[in-house]
């Protein structure tokens, strides 16, 4: 019978929170932590070794390791970044982190390429939509195997404070934020609904809650990151760390599930005249993306989407305009 190996790139704190809410799951029964800082990931995979020893945790094999090991691995998940020192990210907005990592990027995707090319790879690093892109397009990973977490981290916190404005479980809210893992991310009313209450619908249902305002509410969703980040020290781990794990869930048990991560779609999904990643309802299953689906929007959504690729677009383009550098260099 044959394990199964995850690669973790980059253990900083949202790799830790990836790896200690897996290490809960029997998803995997050996690990390769890679990072930059060799002192940090031997302890990381020394202390969470450690952990084995206790009755109630299984016994997994973890170690540091290196991209040779990544030979065999059934996936990997990168949530490696520039280090800023200091045990935290600087305050910039995603889209400004760019720059620092291309390097990172570079250096990763070599990496990975010069093992595998069967694994099914996901990013989490930011600028998210970006880091999927160029790996794709810029150093030829498999598209379909291929994904960021795109909006779903901003989908878990619409669920959230939608649930909680109306106040019942968040498994009841079926929504979706779409385009650009940033500010410029923006969520479907239209296709929003809690136990088959349309959004529209929901002040008539729940006359006891007072009415939300869509501009509002996508600003508080968009602005939630900032939140967590001023008042964790500049991290956000926890809700990712979780929200990963749905997907690489949705992976391993094969469950088609339908998220809005992001990867490369083809030009003319929504009118678009280039392929370019970013957030919308994707199928996902064993094999990596299964199906695609261009939700109709309305025209505050359309607007929305059209902001929101010209965002990632311009990214990309720089991304592609920094790596040709480096090449020449
Ligand atoms: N997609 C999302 O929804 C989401 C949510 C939260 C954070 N993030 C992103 O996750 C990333 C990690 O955040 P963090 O708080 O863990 O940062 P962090 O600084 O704590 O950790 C980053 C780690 O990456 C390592 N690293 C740097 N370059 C590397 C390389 N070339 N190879 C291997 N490892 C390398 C660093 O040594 C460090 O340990 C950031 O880009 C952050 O913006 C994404």
């Amino acid at each position: 019978m044959k394990s199964s190996k995850l690669g973790i790139i980059g253990v900083g704190h949202v790799g830790k929170a990836v790896l200690t809410n897996l290490l809960r799951t029997t998803f995997f029964n050996e690990y390769i932590l890679i990072d930059t800082r060799e002192d940090r990931v031997f302890g990381e995979a020394l202390d969470q070794n450690h952990g084995t020893g206790a009755l109630n945790h299984h016994n997994f094999k973890i170690r540091n390791g290196t991209y040779d090991d990544l030979v065999d691995a059934d996936m990997i998940i990168v949530a490696a970044s520039y280090y800023y020192g200091d045990n935290i990210l600087p305050n910039l907005e995603r889209q400004e982190l760019l720059e620092d990592n291309i390097p990172e990027l570079q250096q990763i995707m070599e990496g990975i390429m010069g093992a595998t090319q069967e694994a099914i790879l996901i990013f989490v690093s930011n600028p998210v939509d970006t880091w999927t892109q160029l790996a794709i397009t810029e150093f030829g990973y498999p598209k379909e195997k291929c994904m960021g977490t795109g909006t779903m981290l901003e989908t878990a916190r619409l669920r959230y404070t939608l649930a909680k404005h109306y106040q019942v479980d968040p498994k009841i809210v079926s929504t979706y934020m779409m385009g650009e893992h940033g500010n410029a991310a923006f969520m479907v009313p239209s296709h929003t609904h809690i136990a088959g209450i349309p959004f529209d619908d929901l002040d008539t249902f729940f006359p006891q809650e007072s009415a939300l305002n869509v501009a509002d509410l996508n600003q508080e969703i968009v602005e939630a990151a900032g939140v967590v980040y001023d008042n964790k020290n500049g991290v956000t781990d926890a809700a990712i760390g979780i929200v990963t794990i749905e997907l690489v869930q949705a992976i391993v048990l094969d469950e088609q599930t339908i998220v809005p991560l992001t990867s490369l779609h083809p030009v003319g999904t929504y009118s678009s005249k280039r392929e370019l990643c970013f957030g919308m309802p994707t199928k996902v299953g064993i094999n990596g993306i299964e199906n695609r689906y261009e939700l109709p929007l309305s025209d505050w959504e359309s607007q929305k989407l059209e902001k929101s690729l010209q965002v990632i677009a311009d990214s990309v383009d720089k991304g592609k305009e920094l790596l040709m550098k480096r090449k020449d260099q």
